[in-house]
């Protein structure tokens, strides 16, 4: 690939050749005042139009002039037979903890994420911050941006692909659907074919999510129910997912481990998840909704606590067998996997806020109401027996243990007075 300036990741033309274009039509066609001002309104439509729909992600870039050495640098590998991972969403919750977990073992570790306003971007940043205190870099920067992750590729010759970084969050997708479609379908596709043509080829591994059981009713879920009944348009992107990862694995040989994780809680968690928000409200003396489902039945999630997911991602990615392709070429069938990383023991919504109360000593101000219509599914139940068979996958923290921890961090990150005045 030849050499370009990070401006040029983004921008194909400068500001000054547009402008000088514009001064050879203007001669051309006509000199005219009026035909002047047509061309300029023309082209500045045009620049404005180019512009808005450029992936966000110069910062970075025009910031630090020395990237591509902090890049390499990060993507280093510190141990024998280690791996170098681009870690997609590596300022997100799951995303952070598995980037510090590899780069503790000696794996050399490259972060990207697009820092968006989904949930308050003051805690990815310093999430952003932890990383860097242990030298891994992320690049502020979007899935979507094809040049940018040609460039990551060529910079450093990833082993694997922890992607990662997708528009979570399932009642959002009532209000903003086309946010879905933008990470998790168009993003995922931009990010496979990046993948499908580096050389080498990465192993890819991916999140799904327990959504893709959607109404199913059979309990415990395997992997090898159908999926075909999707609750949300959350859950449908992330079971379209599936079936695209499984084409690239198909026609391109690229080594393909979905995830499809549980309710994954725990320190650093997300904001808008319930667990987080209820324990905001209650430090806050402010009410929570709990719904429940039909017939005045409970919800139940198989939380998962965040240490035993990322025990689950590292051992996809120690079992994951190299791509097969190169070039964008397939060269042999490939390894197509998707595992449950579940805790295989569903808690009521009702007993969670329960244990929260108790850990953070004070009553929580309960509205209970019916659950709209909105994506939700009653339960979620994980069998894991697969991923224990293929590399030992075994969940050992149960709720009330996880939500301490939780808590603790909570407290010590919001700090207890100002938790509690709601600043
Ligand atoms: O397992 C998964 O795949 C999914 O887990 C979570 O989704 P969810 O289980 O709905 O997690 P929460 O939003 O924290 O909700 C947990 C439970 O609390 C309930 N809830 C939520 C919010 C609220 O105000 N009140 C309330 O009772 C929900 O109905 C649900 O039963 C994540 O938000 C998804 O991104 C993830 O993909």
């Amino acid at each position: 690939m030849p050499s370009m300036s990070a401006g040029e990741l983004f921008l194909p033309s400068t500001p000054g050749k547009f402008k000088d274009k514009s001064h050879r039509h203007f001669h051309r066609c006509s000199s005219s005042t009026s035909t002047f001002f047509l061309w300029a309104l023309f082209l500045l439509a045009l620049t404005a139009a180019y512009l808005t729909f450029q992936p966000s992600a110069t910062n970075y870039f025009t910031t630090a002039p020395h990237w591509e050495t902090h890049l390499r640098s990060s993507a280093h590998i510190h141990r024998p037979n280690g791996f170098s991972v681009l870690v997609t969403g590596a300022a997100g919750f799951v995303g952070s903890h598995v980037s510090l977990a590899l780069k503790k073992r000696g794996d050399g570790v490259v972060g990207l994420d697009n820092f968006n306003h989904y949930y308050d971007p003051a805690l990815k940043s310093a999430r952003k911050h932890l990383l860097s205190s242990h030298h891994i870099f992320i690049v502020d920067g979007d899935i979507n941006n094809a040049k940018l992750l040609a460039k990551l590729f060529d910079i450093a010759k990833f082993t694997h692909v922890m992607h990662l970084a997708a528009q979570a969050g399932v009642r959002y997708a009532m209000e903003n659907p086309h946010s879905y479609i933008h990470s998790n379908i168009a993003g995922l596709v931009t990010l496979l074919e990046a993948s499908k043509s580096a050389n080498p080829q990465p192993s890819v591994v991916w999140a799904s999510s327990s959504s893709v059981y959607g109404l199913n009713e059979k309990a415990p879920f395997s992997e090898s129910d159908r999926t075909d009944k999707p609750a949300s348009l959350y859950a449908a992107t992330k079971k379209a997912g599936e079936e695209i990862t499984h084409t690239y694995n198909h026609i391109y040989g690229l080594s393909i481990t979905g995830l499809r994780f549980f309710t994954v809680y725990g320190p650093w968690g997300r904001p808008d998840m319930a667990y987080f928000s209820f324990t905001r409200n209650i430090l806050q003396g402010k009410p929570i909704t709990v719904y429940r489902g039909k017939n005045h039945a409970d919800l139940a999630r198989d939380f998962t606590y965040i240490d035993d997911v990322v025990k689950g991602c590292i051992g996809s990615l120690d079992t994951a067998k190299k791509s097969t392709g190169s070039g964008g070429k397939k060269r042999g069938p490939a390894q197509f996997r998707i595992f449950n990383l579940g805790n295989t023991s569903p808690v009521t919504v009702p007993m969670m806020v329960g244990i929260l109360e108790k850990h953070l000593k004070i009553k929580a101000k309960k509205n209970v109401l019916d659950m709209p219509g909105n994506g939700d599914v009653p339960f979620t139940h994980a069998n894991i027996s697969y991923a224990h068979n293929e590399f030992g996958y075994n969940p050992t923290t149960d709720l009330q243990t996880g939500l301490k921890k939780f808590v603790k961090w909570y407290l010590s990150y919001y700090g207890y007075n100002h938790a509690k005045s709601g600043n």
